[in-house]
Parts: C-alpha cells; structure tokens; sequence
C-alpha cells in the first residue's frame, strides 16, 4: 500500500459507485452523523491520530481518562466486535489501555490477537536485529530524532527535527535492502519505519470479520493514515462505513469524514452511553 495512484483508482472507483448510489464519496461529516445505533456493528479503531491526539513523541501521548473505560463499554455493546487495529505492537497498546481486553492487530496488521487471548506474532531475523541496532546507533547522534523499537518492526520519527528528514530517507532506505525482503519500508505522518511484510491492516480486518463476535456484522473502520486506506477498502467491500479523522486533504478511500480524535472520542461516549 501506500502507492497515491492505486489510492486515485481506487477512489475514482468508489466515487463511480457512489454516484450510482446517489452519494458522494468521502463525505465530510461531524461526530453527529456517524452512526449512534451500533448494535449491529463491528468497529475497528485505529490509536494515533484517530483515538488518541498527535503528540510530539510516540511515548507523549496522553489517553484521556476515561477513554479506557468508555471503550470497554462500547466493546461491551458489541458483545466484543471492536478491535484496535494500529501500527503500534501489541505490547504498547497493553500499556495504554492495561485492563480492557480488546481485540487488538498490531504493527499495521502485522500481528494480532482476538478477545480470547490467541494470537499471531511475526519472527525477526539475525538480519532484521542488525538492521535495528543499526538505525538505534546512527539516529543517537541526531539530536531530535526518534528511535522507536517496535518489536518486529523499528521506526524513526523526524518531527522534532524536519530538516534530518533527507539523511533519514536514505539511511533507511539502505537497511531496507540490508534487512531482506521480509521487511517493507513504510511511510507514516513524520515517521519512517520498516515493518513486516505481508498482512495489512485490511487484512487484520478481513480476518476478524471471518469469525466470533466480528461475523455478520457491519464493519466500521475509522483511522487517518496511510496504511489505513486497506482497512477503509476492506470496509467498503464489505458494504461498510469508513471514515478518515483529520483535516488533511489528501484523498482517501474513505467514505466519511471527521475532523479530529476528539470527535471520534465523543462519538465513542454517544454511542457507548
Ligand atoms: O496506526 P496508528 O495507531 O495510528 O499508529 C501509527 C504510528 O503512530 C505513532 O506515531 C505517530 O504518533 C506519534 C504520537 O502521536 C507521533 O509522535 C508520530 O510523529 C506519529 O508518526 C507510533 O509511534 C508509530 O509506531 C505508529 O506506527
Ligand atoms: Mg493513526
């Protein structure tokens, strides 16, 4: 993923579709047009940018009291069909929402794990581990810019520091080719990452729906990346709803729009009530 034109095609297809439909695609929406009747969805929820507000490093990021909470009770409402799907590992989202045993896909789809505790985890490799000591040594001697160990997959982050942004490009596309070809360069809002080949978050969501509580329900997917333009295609596919949180203006898959994380935050509280 993350190819603009397949994202074009893909949207000059739904937009002919919806046309038939009477709608039009991407529709910008507040928090009061998404849906309040949720009994018979299945919700996916990507964490940042989405759930949680944009912080100015991955571990800054704040949960609002509360959030834990309302989410558990939205689940509840769902008999369990509501999954984080991120591009966090597992192991974080553990720490930002301890108790509420969600049903969680990690790394961009790459891993998982259902509300009954199995799961799915990606192996590294001898190569990948090099790789990943490699990015931690060099970016330690760039003042702002972030190294994130993410398991199975590593990032660095140039938000504190854009004008690194260059010398990051090309020192990851160099461990890209050193790492092998299990491990994929991936994009994201001020961040450059190499995460696991294979499975998206489209994917994670096919799958969750495939069984137990997810199947026969409505998807919903809600998200404002990159990499959650596969889950918004998924959705769709599914004859479901897909909205990108955010203000930006790039074109998206989905078929909704709502401004920020605190909108999706104030839908959960609605609709969860
Ligand atoms: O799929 P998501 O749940 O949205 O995760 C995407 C990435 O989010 C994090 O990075 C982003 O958020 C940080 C905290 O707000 C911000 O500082 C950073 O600039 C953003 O890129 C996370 O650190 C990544 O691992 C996730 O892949
Ligand atoms: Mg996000």
């Amino acid at each position: 993923m993350g190819c603009p034109f397949r994202l074009n095609l893909h949207f000059n297809a739904m937009h002919k579709k919806d046309s038939l439909l009477g709608a039009s695609a991407s529709r910008r929406a507040n928090s009061y047009a998404l849906p309040t009747q949720i009994a018979s969805l299945a919700v996916f929820l990507d964490i940042d940018g989405t759930l949680l507000d944009i912080a100015s490093t991955p571990e800054a990021v704040v949960v609002p009291p509360g959030m834990p909470f309302a989410l558990a009770r939205m689940s509840e409402r769902l008999d369990g069909a509501l999954a984080l799907v991120t591009g966090r590992p597992i192991e974080f989202v553990d720490r930002l929402f301890p108790d509420a045993e969600l049903a969680v896909s990690g790394l961009h789809g790459a891993e998982w794990r259902d509300g009954s505790g199995n799961a799915g985890r990606v192996k590294t490799t001898s190569e990948f581990n090099a790789g990943k000591l490699r990015l931690r040594q060099e970016v330690a001697r760039w003042p702002g810019v972030v190294f994130e160990d993410k398991g199975a997959a590593f990032a660095a982050h140039y938000r504190l520091a854009p004008e690194r942004e260059m010398p990051l490009r090309d020192l990851m596309q160099d461990l890209t080719e050193a790492v092998g070809s299990g491990w994929v360069l991936q994009e994201g809002k001020q961040v450059l990452e190499l995460r696991p080949r294979g499975r998206d978050k489209g994917d994670a969501l096919m799958a969750f729906m495939e069984a137990e509580p997810f199947s026969g329900r409505q998807p919903l997917a809600m998200g404002d990346d990159v990499t959650d333009e596969p889950m918004f295609m998924a959705a769709n596919r599914l004859d479901g709803l897909s909205v990108r949180v955010g203000e930006d203006c790039r074109q998206s898959c989905a078929r909704y729009r709502v401004a920020s994380p605190s909108d999706v935050r104030a839908w959960i509280e609605r609709a969860s009530a």
